[in-house]
Order: structure tokens, then sequence, then C-alpha cells
């Protein structure tokens, strides 16, 4: 912006005539001429930082005063115009300015700034002096020179030489060589060319450049505000001067613009004692007589020629002409700064688009870091409560791991001090181990050595005991004793049902009978009332409640055998009712009877077994062929019964038969019919037609009681052989011991003249000599009590005769171990019928079946005394039977 100084305008005043390019320029005080508000909108266009960035050293002291004070002011502005000022121009500037101001001294430099005014150049006064000090300086600046050399005809025109290397700033920013140029510096500089006038150029640049019109209005709005403080000036001092200036006056205003404008030594050709450097000497001027009042000029409005120029030339025509040289070139000056500047506004609205951009750019990058930051901030707090939270668990398992290990401590305590107790003890242990296992050692040897002493003894004792049983069956074969063997039953229901209600609430046990071992029984007599009574009983044998059918039929094998060798056999099955006779005989009941073939886990009786055995052992010696008959009677109610005979007349089974006596004293039923059978099938088939027979009547104590004594009668015929034959025979068949026995029975008979006769080799008539031998197998009805079987009418009857028969039977049992005279046989027809079997040479074995119940103890005590009864009866050494021509001749009377 150029602003005339009020120095200037007084002295125009004072000439009276004022050359046209000062009016112009005065013009545009009060109305911007063109080129002025191009310099403004360049200003305006400056950004602030750039202003700011400019006073760096290249700009007068005055432009960071006035910055502070507010309002710009003219001579601020104008150094504002100048922009950023490279360092190296502004020393430059100082030495330019150095020289420009030569004749003033070190002034140019107290001004405060290195670049030299307007005005400092304005009073420069001819330029060739100064060219020439421009020239002895050294190298002018490349920008100034750039513009100087524009101007062709200015001042820079005359230091072109100096200055054809030189760029404009912005050539000088971009590439600092000599012939290279920024396209922007080239293109401000043809636009510019020849500097012909300033504002043709501005225009041209104003055009080439996008904002101009926009600095344009901005430079409207404030150039009224920074034209205001320095208008007011000038029309102060205008109104001052409207008089005559005093020296006093004039030399006041000339120190104070002086001053204002910064304090400089006067142009060369001025006068020295001029206060302003601006002003001419007041003793060049001349007044008007009658000064005009002194005004303003305002926009349009032209001084008159003869106003703006002196009348006479000379000196003051001289000058005016120099000062309006000095002005047009300083307006072009100023033109090609402003140029510059829009330059420089351009470069630095590039940089703010740039700075804009990396604005954008940083607020994107501070909306990243911000949005970022949230989310560390975010992350920072779910940090910290996942710290809180971890942190609170973490002393939590720390406590808990305190709480632990003091647990795991006194744990382990606990189990160090359990440890070094069981420790301890094992090792108390091992030593007793050890101890135990040195005393088991022994033990062990000792046991060893008492097992094989114990073996022994057993081997001697079994020896013995077979050695006792051999000598106790030759005993009873010399002593024709009766075999006794005892069958305890095991308990069964009904034995509970009918029990006396004053037992069943007792502790009594209701098992009385026990077998001790095989040969011994012992009944605990326990009643109500009377003390306990422990009775044992010996037999040859004794089968226990688990005993076995088998078992049982073991002991009477050896006697079939005897039935082979010749000698008659009688089993007979004694006992109560319902202690197990006819199971031990024949088997479990059924209405079938035994059936055969035998199973070996059946429970079929000694009947069955023995006519398979006896059949078994036929088969094994086929050479002597016995033949084998089978006759059945029952004797009911005293009574013989024929079961396999037939009453034609009457058309019923079962015929009543008598007992007699035979030729060879035997006893035999009259007219009995016996049926030979080849088979043990077709005896038990006879057998169970007899059994179906058999009158059988049910008791409260046995449901299917057997009312009569059934006796199977089984015939042997063999032909008979010689003794030594026999023997022979025998020897092969029978047990070693039988056969010594009957040795020394035959012998003993012999020497005693015993009845039987000896068997002989052949019949006078020349038949052939035959052998018969008997097997009776006697199922004898139970003895009952009455008031216990409650039985009556024709079932009392059967009971009674049952009881007398029995009581028959061992009476003759008691007179044959009394060995009494009369035997009473006939007292009843069960001992007539079994007379040679009693009393003759039958080998007899007696089972004495009684029941364990507490119920029968008398009954059992019964028993058990009929069977030692029996033991006791001594009848001789059983005989072979001898052939049948020999007993012929030999009857003995009953
Ligand atoms: N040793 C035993 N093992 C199993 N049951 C047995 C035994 N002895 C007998 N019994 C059973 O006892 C019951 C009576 O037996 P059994 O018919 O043989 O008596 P009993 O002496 O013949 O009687 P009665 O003289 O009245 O005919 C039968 O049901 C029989 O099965």
């Amino acid at each position: 912006m150029e602003v005339i100084p009020p120095a200037v305008c007084g002295e125009e005043e004072a000439v009276g005539a004022i050359p046209s390019a000062v009016c112009g320029e005065e013009e545009a005080v009060g109305a911007i001429p063109p080129t002025v508000c191009g310099e403004e909108e360049a200003v305006g266009a400056i950004p602030r930082s750039v202003r700011g960035g400019g006073g760096s050293g290249a700009i007068p002291h005055s432009v960071a005063g006035e910055e502070a004070v507010g309002p710009l002011q003219w001579v601020p502005v104008r150094r504002r115009q100048w922009g950023p000022f490279p360092p190296q121009c502004a020393g430059r500037r100082r030495q330019w300015g150095h020289s420009l101001c030569s004749g003033g001294g070190a002034r140019s430099v107290g001004g405060g700034g290195a670049i030299p005014t307007v005005c400092e150049e304005e009073e420069a006064g001819p330029f060739p002096s100064v060219c020439g000090e421009e020239e002895a300086v050294g190298p002018v600046p490349p920008s100034v020179c750039g513009r100087r050399r524009q101007w062709g005809h200015s001042l820079c025109s005359v230091r072109g030489g100096g200055g054809s290397g030189a760029r404009s700033p912005l050539s000088v920013r971009g590439g600092g060589g000599s012939g290279a140029r920024s396209p922007l510096s080239v293109r401000k500089e043809e636009a510019v060319g020849p500097f012909p006038l300033q504002c043709a150029g501005r225009r041209k640049q104003e055009a080439a450049c996008p904002s101009s019109s926009r600095f344009r209005s901005c430079f409207r709005d404030s150039a009224p505000r920074l034209w205001e403080a320095p208008v007011q000036e000038l029309r102060k001092l205008r109104e001052n001067q409207a008089g005559p200036w005093s020296s006093e006056a004039w030399d006041s205003e000339g120190m104070k613009l002086s001053s204002t404008l910064g304090h400089r030594p006067p142009p060369p050709g001025l006068p020295a004692s001029s206060p302003c450097p601006w002003l001419p000497p007041r003793a060049t001027l001349s007044r008007s007589p009658t000064p005009a009042p002194r005004r303003l000029l305002g926009g349009g409005e032209r001084r008159p020629e003869a106003e703006a120029m002196p009348a006479g030339g000379g000196r003051w025509g001289s000058f005016w002409e120099q000062r309006t040289r000095q002005l047009q070139s300083q307006v072009r000056a100023k033109e090609d700064k402003i140029a510059e500047l829009e330059t420089e506004n351009a470069v630095l609205l590039l940089k703010l688009a740039e700075y804009k951009g990396k604005i954008e750019k940083s607020r994107s990058d501070a909306t990243r870091i911000s949005t970022l930051y949230n989310k560390q901030q975010r992350l920072q707090r779910n940090t910290r409560s996942a710290l809180s939270q971890l942190d609170r668990v973490i002393q939590k398992l720390n406590q808990d791991i305190q709480a632990f290990h003091s647990s795991s401590r006194a744990l382990l305590r606990d189990y160090q001090d359990e440890y070094q107790d069981r420790v301890s003890a094992i090792v108390t242990a091992v030593q007793r181990t050890r101890q135990s296992a040195e005393t088991l050692l022994a033990c062990q040897a000792k046991v060893v050595h008492l097992e094989q002493a114990l073996q022994d003894v057993s081997a001697r004792h079994q020896l013995e005991r077979q050695r006792r049983k051999a000598l106790h069956n030759s005993l009873v074969e010399l002593r024709g004793n009766i075999r006794v063997h005892c069958r305890i039953r095991p308990l069964l229901p009904f034995d509970s049902e009918s029990d006396d209600p004053v037992l069943q609430s007792s502790s009594i046990s209701r098992e009385v009978a026990h077998a001790v071992d095989d040969e011994t029984v012992l009944v605990k007599c326990d009643r109500p009332g009377h003390p306990l009574i422990n009775k044992t009983y010996h037999f040859e044998r004794v089968y226990g409640p688990a005993e076995s059918q088998s078992a049982v039929f073991g002991d009477v094998c050896p006697l079939l055998t005897s039935l082979l060798d010749g000698y008659n056999v009688c089993v007979m099955a004694y006992g109560q009712t319902g202690s197990g006779k006819s199971y031990t005989m024949l088997g479990p009941h059924s209405d079938d009877g035994p059936v055969l073939p035998l199973d070996p886990q059946s429970d079929l009786g000694i009947i069955p077994r023995a006519a398979e055995e006896l059949f078994r052992l036929i088969s094994e010696n086929p050479s002597r062929s016995p033949k084998v008959e089978v006759s059945i009677v029952e004797v009911y109610n005293n009574d013989i019964f024929d079961l396999l005979a037939k009453d034609t007349v009457a058309a019923v089974s079962g015929v009543k038969r008598e007992v007699m006596t035979a030729k060879d004293g035997r006893t035999e039923v009259a007219l009995l019919a016996s049926e030979a059978v080849g088979s043990a099938s077709k005896l038990m088939e006879l057998v169970r037609g007899s059994l179906q027979l058999r009158a059988k009547h049910p008791t409260l104590v046995h449901a299917d009681s057997s009312r009569s004594h059934l006796i199977i009668t089984v015939t042997l015929t063999t032909a008979a052989c010689s003794d030594s034959t026999a023997d022979q025979a025998c020897s092969a068949t029978l047990p070693r011991e039988q056969t010594e026995a009957g040795r020394a029975g035959r012998s003993r008979r012999t020497s005693q003249g015993a009845s039987a006769p000896q068997p002989v080799s052949g019949d006078p008539a020349g038949r052939a000599e035959q052998v018969q031998a008997r097997l009776q197998l006697v199922d004898l009805a139970g003895s009952e009590c009455i008031g216990v079987s409650g039985v009556t009418g024709s079932a009392l009857r059967e009971t009674a005769c049952i009881n007398r028969s029995l009581a028959a039977l061992a009476d003759v049992l008691g007179a044959l171990s009394e060995h009494r005279s009369h035997i009473p046989y006939r007292n009843s027809r069960l001992t007539h019928l079994l007379q040679d079997c009693l009393g003759g040479d039958a080998k007899l074995l007696v089972i004495l079946c009684i029941s364990p119940s507490q119920r029968h103890l008398a009954q059992t005590l019964q028993g058990l005394g009929f069977g030692i009864r029996a033991r006791q009866v001594q009848r001789g050494p059983a005989r072979k039977r001898p052939p049948s021509s020999q007993m012929e001749g030999k009857r003995r009377p009953d």
C-alpha cells in the first residue's frame, strides 16, 4: 500500500504544483487506485502466520511493535508487503540501505529494519550515484535484482549487468541456479514484461491469480480501517500547516515524522539541517503570501496543472521531475513487489492447501488416534476391571494356596507321623512275621511229621477196622447172629404238622435221633418235665438221614452173592409206621411202583436194586444159570394172601393161603403161586402188580400207610455141585470171610452133628442134584400207637393185628436170644412164615428204620430195643442149602 507521506503533501502544497504521478498517488489516498488495491489485496491475502514469519530478522523492528499494537499503521503495512524476506536478502538490504544512505551514515541501519523504506529510496536522489554505490556494495540480492531487471528503465536497469544472474525469490527458492527458473517466476516475468505501467502488469497478474478477487474484496473491507490512522495524521498535519510554517513547527513536525518513520539520515542532496529527510529544508521553501486552505484531495480530483508544477522550473522543477521519477519507479517497484508478493501469496496458498491437507490428514489421524485412544481407554478400563478382578482372584487364589499350603503341611505332618507309626508297626509286624514264619516253619515240619504219623495211624486204623469188621462178621457168622442196620430218615414236613403244641412252643429240638458214627445211634430223650437222657445204640451199620439208597444197598449187595452161593438170605425192614421202611425197601411212593432200569441217581430201594443186581450176578456166571422164581404174599390181619394168585371163583386177586411146614423142615405157603422170571424188569413188574393189591390205609401219621406185611420171595434153583466144585465156585463168588465162616460153620455143625445134610454129588434115581436158595425181602407193616395214628374201625383192627404180629416177632427174637427151648413162631402167621429166616440158617439182615422226630421218640426207642434184641440172637453160623434129595429125608419137627 502506498501512502503519501505528509511531508510530501505539504511540500506539494508549498510548491504549488504537484507532479502528476504524485497527484495520482495523492488521489490514491482518498480513492484507492487500482494498483494500490492490488497491493492491498496482496497485503490482505498474506496469511498472518506468513507475515509473522516475515518479521523474523527481515522485517524492521516496527513490524513487531505495530502488530502488537493492533490496527496496522501505514509504515508497517508497507513493510509487511515485503513478505517473508530471505535472511540473506535482509543482509543485502541492509547493505543496500547503507549504500543508498551512505550520506547518512548509520541511519539506515539505525532504523531498526534491514530493508530500506520507499521513502529512503525516494530520498536517495539521483540514482547513478546510488547505482555506483550499489555496484560497489556487492552482489545485489537475486530477488531484488530480478525485479529491477524487469523494470528495465528503473534503477535496476542501471545495475543490469550485476543482476544478470539474479532470480526472483521464487526462482532462488526453487533452484537457486543461474539459468533455472521456476515456472511460477517465469510466468510472472512474462506477464509483467517490460514494465510500461504498473497497473497493466498487475491486472494480468490478478487475472492469473485465482484468489485475486477474493483478496480484493477482503482489501475493500480492511482498507478503510488500515488507512484511517495515516489519513487522520495527514489531515492533522495539513491542518497544522494551514498557516505559514514556522521554523519550529517545521522542525517539530519533521522530527516527529522522522521519529515515526524512523530516524534516518537525510538523502543526499538534502540539507542535513532538515529535521525530516522527507522534507526539503525550511529555508528552501517558499510560502505563498496567502496560503490556500489545506484540504485533502478526493478521489478522481485532479490538481490543476498550474498548481501541480512550479511555474518557473529551475531547481524545484528538476526536483519534482526527479521526484516524479522516483515515485514512478517507486510505484513500479511496489507493483513489482506486489507481483512478487502475489507469487509468494500463491506459493503460500499452495502451502496453505498443503497445510490444510496436512491438517485434514492430521485431523483424520487425530480422529483415528482419538478412536484408538478411546479404544485404548476402554481397553484400559476393561483391562483395569479385568486386572482388578484378576487381582481379586489372585488374592483369593493366594489365600487358597496359603490355606492349601497350611493344610498340606498339616496333612504332611500327619502323614509323616502316621507314616512313622505305620513304618514302626510294619517293622514290628515284619519282625513278628519273621518269628511267626520261623515258628510256622517249625510247625509245618511238625505238621508234616504229624500228618505222616496220622496217615500211618489212619492206615493202621483202617486196617484194624477192616480186621475188626471181618472178625465181627466172622463172629456173627459163627454165632449165627442177626445183622441189624439202623437207618435214620430225615425230618419230614408231616413230622412238624402233627407235633405236640407243647413241644412246638418249647425250645426242645424236634430231632432226637442222631447218627453219631456209622455204628452208633444217639437218642436224646428230652421231654418236658423229664431230665435229658442220651441213649446210644450200636449196630453193624448206622445210616444217617443224608445217606442215600445206594449206600444202604451197598451193604445188602454181598448178601445177594451169598444167595447165589446157596445161602438163604432175608432182608427185613422193621420200624414204626412212617419211619421209611417202604422207602428203604421199594423207594419213593408212586402209583406205578418202582420202575427199572435204575438210574444211578435214582432213589429206588433195595428190592429193585437187588433184582437188578441179582440178574447181573447171574449173567456173570451163565454156566450155573439158576432158575429164578418169584412169589409175593402179604400178611394182612394175620392172614396170608398170595398176591400173585387169582381166585377164579371169586374173581379177585390175592388169595388167602396157609403156612405149612415142609418135610425138610422148611416153612412153606401151601399152594403159593410163584412165577419164574428171567429178568429184573419182569420181577419188578410182578412186584408192581402185587403192590397194587397190598392193603394200605391212611393214618394220621402216614397218609400212605401199609396195613400188611409184604414178603417177596425169590427162589434160586441151581444145579448142585460137588464140594470141591462148590467150594471153588463159592470161593470165587463169596467174600473170603464168609467162605471161611462157612467152612468153619460147616465143620462145626458137622462136628456138632448138625441136622443140616451135606450136599451129595448124585441122586441114586439119576436125577440131577439141585440146590435152592431163597431171598426173602420183607417190608413189615409199621408199628403204631393207636392214639397217635387215630385209626378206627377196620384200620384199628389192622393196627392191632400189625402190632400183635410185630410183638410176636419180638417174642421170637427174644426167645431166640434167650435160647429158650420153645420159640413161639406160630403165635403169628408172620413169624411162622419167617421161621426159617428167624431161627434157621439164613443170613438175616434187619434194617431198623427210625424217625428222628421228637414226636416218635417212644416208637423210636421201641424200634431200637427191637434191634438190640435181634442182635443178641445167636443162631449159629449160616449154612448153604443142601440138595433137595438130602433135604427130603430130613424133616425137623416144629
Ligand atoms: N430216608 C428217607 N429219605 C427220604 N424220605 C424218606 C426216607 N424214609 C422215608 N421217607 C419218606 O417218609 C414217608 C414214609 O415212608 P414209608 O412209606 O417208607 O414209611 P413206612 O415205614 O413204610 O410206613 P408204613 O409202615 O405206614 O407203610 C414216605 O413219604 C417216604 O418217602
